[in-house]
């Protein structure tokens, strides 16, 4: 089976003959077959019908009509007369049209030597053998034959109804594909490459290295990297399928989940008639993420909100009394105050074009019906991002509650991400190997889900270092030389985070970064933690709660020897530590002022990934 993308669900096919075409490409094809529905092309968007990439045939570009034979009046060498209800009109040719695309595509893979053929006859030309073709969905080959149009359309480039059909077999439908391919020279393209066209081709699936950014690109960067980053094929399948009614992306740590999210956001903004809601438990992310949106310009159409401070606006928003509870059960009783709202109509529903849920493994079961509410019924645009493995709220064991419970129709539009792309592969095998509990396979409730264990995409860096001192001073001092020793490497302040347990180590972390001069935000008063991730070059002091979907550079958790904190859960306490080391993109420091059973572990962990690597 090929793939499709977008999802062929999500595809707004102009004519049914594109539809029928999308069916048998993704199901006729092989796997190594990829094929682009009306996905803007180079810097001017030219949007072909269909490209297909294949690594040993290279490109084809298909222009697709749904004319019938007895409505061409003419055609020539530049053009078609075609009869329609309001008269005879004159289109380009579609073999030029699909030309045109195709010399569209060469220009801008022509501008990476690495995409050029190296040695041989061709040295220097395009390593990519590319051609282009028509589809007639509506004639077949035998009633063309008949026709003068051969003389203007030479029938080897086009695929015509009687050879798309159901019953053609797969191999039969294959060839014909194979045989619009031009050959003329062999080629075998590696994964490197095919990720450097898709980088060139498609602008929109080009990631950033930029920390901070959720990967999202800055498209004014003209400069070519040598080291490129794309999504893989199945981020940017969920990228590319926008507003397709419900899904859910269950997602390890670091998959990319807030970054096809944040990705959503800014291409549904670009059409969407009411506003769009993301909404995240932890106030840092929602921080982070509306502050993205603002620098896009998004400010206005992408509200970002944590979910209680929504029911709170909501309520004050539509006149609706706010709960008079005290404590914990004020949030409760601000949760059931908007479902009867929703209920009796105060509330209006469907308020939203699309709405995000990030973090949706913190949700409660009310929460999500509230969520699918809001949703404008015309769109039905609702993306909800799970990770079992990072619940830190409300029940903590495995989820005992299904989608379809919650109104949210998952079934069949669940997507698994495996691939951990932010850590390196050292820091992501020691946060695995004492995340035991936390990554315990179990199957789910419902949905067969199972949990999921990251897989690293494989990106390497230096080794988890474990630090045990004699003192809370020395274990300070320390951590104040962790960080200068960074920056005197050219760090800057702003890519470090100090992630802690207790808000009283936060009080002794800010004493010794204030005491040696480094700049740093600290999100231990609320007030601030939404502005963790100004401009300024700060270093970052975050709980390990709220550093949950963040990412730094260097990460830095202290006082591992109080973990688990005395009278917690020991499982929330692992997922704590779990995500708290999954934010290192590059280097993470662990310290202690005793040894305990977990620095321990820690401690045979790091051993353990040393000798694997070194051995591999
Ligand atoms: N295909 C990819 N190639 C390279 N880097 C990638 C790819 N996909 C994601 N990334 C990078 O991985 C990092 C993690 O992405 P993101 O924050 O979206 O993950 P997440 O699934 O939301 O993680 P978490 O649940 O741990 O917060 C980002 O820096 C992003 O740029």
């Amino acid at each position: 089976m090929a793939q499709l993308f977008p999802l062929r669900s999500a595809c707004r096919f102009d004519t049914s003959g594109e539809r029928r075409l999308a069916e048998r490409l993704e199901k006729k094809l092989g796997a190594d077959y990829l094929c682009w529905y009306n996905a803007p092309v180079g810097a001017n968007g030219l949007q072909p019908d269909f490209v297909i990439a294949h690594p040993e045939r290279g490109l084809l570009v298909l222009e697709v009509k749904d004319w019938r034979l007895d409505t061409i009046r003419r055609m020539d060498q530049d053009s078609a007369t075609l009869l329609v209800p309001e008269g005879e009109v004159v289109v380009s040719h579609p073999l030029r049209q699909a030309r045109k695309y195709a010399t569209e595509l060469v220009s801008a893979l022509q501008r990476d030597t690495l995409l050029r053929q190296s040695e041989g006859l061709y040295a220097g030309r395009l390593a990519v053998p590319f051609g282009w073709a028509v589809v007639f969905t509506r004639m077949t080959r035998r009633q063309f034959e008949q026709t003068d149009l051969h003389e203007v359309l030479p029938p080897e480039r086009v695929l015509f109804q009687d050879e798309m059909l159901e019953s053609v077999s797969d191999d039969e439908f294959a060839d014909r594909i194979d045989a619009l391919f031009p050959a003329p020279f062999p080629c075998r393209l590696s994964g490197e490459q095919i990720d450097r066209i898709r980088y060139h081709l498609y602008p929109e699936v080009r990631i950033s290295s930029a920390p901070g950014q959720f990967g999202l690109f800055d498209n004014h960067q003209d400069a070519l990297p040598s080291l490129i980053r794309v999504m893989d094929l199945q981020q940017e399948q969920l990228a590319r399928s926008l507003g397709d009614g419900h899904r859910v992306i269950h997602g390890v740590a670091g998959s990319g989940k807030t970054m096809i999210l944040a990705y959503r956001c800014i291409h549904l903004a670009a059409a969407a008639k009411k506003p769009i809601l993301v909404l995240s438990y932890s106030r840092a992310l929602a921080g982070r993420l509306e502050q993205m949106m603002a620098e896009r310009g998004l400010a206005e159409t992408v509200q970002v909100r944590r979910f209680l401070a929504w029911c709170h606006e909501l309520l004050r928003t539509h006149g609706v009394a706010l709960p008079t509870e005290r404590g914990q059960a004020f949030y409760a009783a601000l949760v059931a105050a908007v479902e009867a709202a929703l209920e009796s109509g105060e509330i209006p529903r469907g308020q939203y074009s699309a709405v995000l849920i990030d973090e949706g493994h913190d949700f409660a079961p009310e929460w999500f019906r509230i969520a699918v509410q809001m949703v404008d019924p015309d769109t039905d645009s609702l993306l909800v991002l799970y990770d079992d493995a990072q619940t830190l709220y409300g029940n903590l064991r495995r989820r005992d509650f299904s989608f379809a419970s919650v109104g949210i129709q998952a079934q069949g539009r669940t997507t698994i991400l495996r691939l951990n792309y932010r850590n390196t592969l050292e820091v992501l095998s020691v946060a695995r190997a004492l995340a035991t509990g936390a990554l315990r396979a179990e199957q789910s409730s419902d949905d067969g889900v199972p949990l999921i264990a990251p897989e690293s995409a494989g990106r390497r860096g230096p080794l988890p270092k474990l630090l045990v001192l004699d003192s809370e001073w020395q274990q300070w001092h320390s951590l104040v030389e962790q960080l200068q020793d960074a920056a005197a490497h050219g760090r800057r302040w702003s890519e470090m985070a100090v992630l802690y347990r207790h808000a009283s180590d936060a009080v002794a972390i800010e004493r010794a970064l204030g005491a040696a001069d480094i700049p740093f935000i600290s999100g231990r008063a609320s007030r601030t933690r939404d502005r963790l991730f100004g401009s300024e070059d700060q270093v970052k002091v975050v709980s390990m709660h709220s550093s949950k979907g963040l990412e730094f550079p260097l990460v830095v958790i202290p006082s591992l020897h109080i973990l688990p904190a005395a009278g917690e859960d020991e499982l929330l306490e692992e997922r704590l530590l779990y995500v708290a080391m999954t934010r290192a993109l590059e280097s993470l420091v662990l310290l202690a002022t005793a040894a305990t059973a977990l620095t321990e572990r820690v401690g045979q962990a790091v051993e353990q990934v040393q000798r694997a690597l070194a051995e591999a």
